[in-house]
């Protein structure tokens, strides 16, 4: 049976080390490290990931804005909120949460966010640094960056010789995954919705990464025996036997079957969800510490 990687254990434990680092920072400098988190609608799940995060930022003792703009909010309007959080000083990190309303295009959106306040490394500065591998100016996607702590935790920081297959290649989260395993020396896959004998593919991968939205797409014969396997997806399904209206999440694997095969695997919930939010506060800490002219902590 698989050790289960206890995300929210490991989470703790790092956001522990944001407070600290924020303590130091206000400390020495009388900085407090400031959040923004920008949300255009009323996505239900979007707005509960947003309370978590404002909820935790306070938590880390953070400066918290959070900026809630109406469904139909122009593109001008968005980009003048950014704009002006771009210039406040009291700001270190801005995060446009996403998908944005259909009717607005998230490219320029993103792109005209400060780099150095890019606390998702969406902007191209940010996953150019990584793609040449630049790990110590820029900022890396929160949920790879803290999916690459959990592996980590089981496999130690060297991957050399360790195949790694990623499945989904998105700017937020496959991509970024992928560079980081190769910078840890795996030998690195990368498989997407084209990719033929997904199956085959994945039972080479002493490390299997899944990141689709397809709840319980990966099965146990999918799963190398003993291999370490990372659960990004979420969907959220109705639970009627919790009671009317409840819901549940589903990840991308099928957690049960893969359980018995993995040699340490995440659960969702209580896996990589807890460690995206986690980064979001060590990337805002660093980028304070940045924008302070002193060398930012390593998490
Ligand atoms: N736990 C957390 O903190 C986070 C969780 N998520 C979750 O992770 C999942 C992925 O997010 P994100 O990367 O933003 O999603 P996207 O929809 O942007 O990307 C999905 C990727 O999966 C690939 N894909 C889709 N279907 C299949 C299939 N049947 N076989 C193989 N590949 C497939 C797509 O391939 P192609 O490119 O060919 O279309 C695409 O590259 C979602 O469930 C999301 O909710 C996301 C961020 C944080
Ligand atoms: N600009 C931007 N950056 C993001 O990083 C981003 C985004 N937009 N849009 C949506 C996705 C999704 N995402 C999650 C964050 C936390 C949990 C999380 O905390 N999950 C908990 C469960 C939470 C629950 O019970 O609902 C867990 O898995 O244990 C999940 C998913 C960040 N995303």
């Amino acid at each position: 049976m698989a050790q289960r990687i206890d995300g929210k254990a490991i989470a703790a434990s790092v956001i522990e080390r944001v407070k600290q680092s924020a303590t130091d920072l206000e400390n020495s400098t009388g900085t407090r490290p400031g959040l923004a988190v920008v949300i255009v609608g009323d996505d239900a799940a979007s707005h509960t990931y947003v309370t978590a995060k404002g909820k935790r930022a306070k938590e880390c003792g953070f400066h918290s804005v959070q900026i809630t703009l109406p469904a139909d909010t122009t593109q001008e309007k968005l980009e003048s909120v950014v704009a002006e959080l771009n210039d406040d000083n009291a700001i270190h990190g801005i995060l446009v949460q996403l998908p944005l309303p259909a009717h607005l295009d998230e490219f320029p959106v993103i792109q005209m966010i400060r780099p150095e306040k890019d606390v998702d490394g969406l902007s191209i500065v940010n996953a150019g640094k990584l793609a040449v591998g630049d790990m110590k100016t820029g900022l890396i996607s929160c949920t790879p960056a803290g999916a690459m702590i959990l592996i980590r935790s089981v496999l130690g920081d060297d991957l050399s010789g360790k195949n790694a297959v990623v499945i989904g290649r998105s700017n937020l989260f496959g991509r970024p995954m992928g560079r980081l395993l190769l910078m840890a020396n795996a030998t690195v896959t990368m498989a997407h919705s084209r990719t033929k004998d997904l199956a085959g593919v994945c039972r080479q991968a002493d490390i299997l990464v899944a990141a689709t939205g397809r709840a319980e797409m990966v099965k146990a014969d999918w799963v190398k025996p003993g291999a370490t396997v990372i659960d990004v997806g979420i969907t959220r399904v109705p639970a009627p036997e919790r009671g009317e209206g409840k819901t549940r999440l589903l990840g991308d694997v099928d957690f049960a079957a893969c359980e018995a095969v993995a040699g340490a695997i995440t659960p969702v919930p209580g896996g990589v969800g807890p460690m995206t939010i986690t980064m979001l506060m060590a990337n805002t800490v660093i980028a304070a510490y940045r924008a302070s002219g002193l060398e930012a902590p390593a998490f």
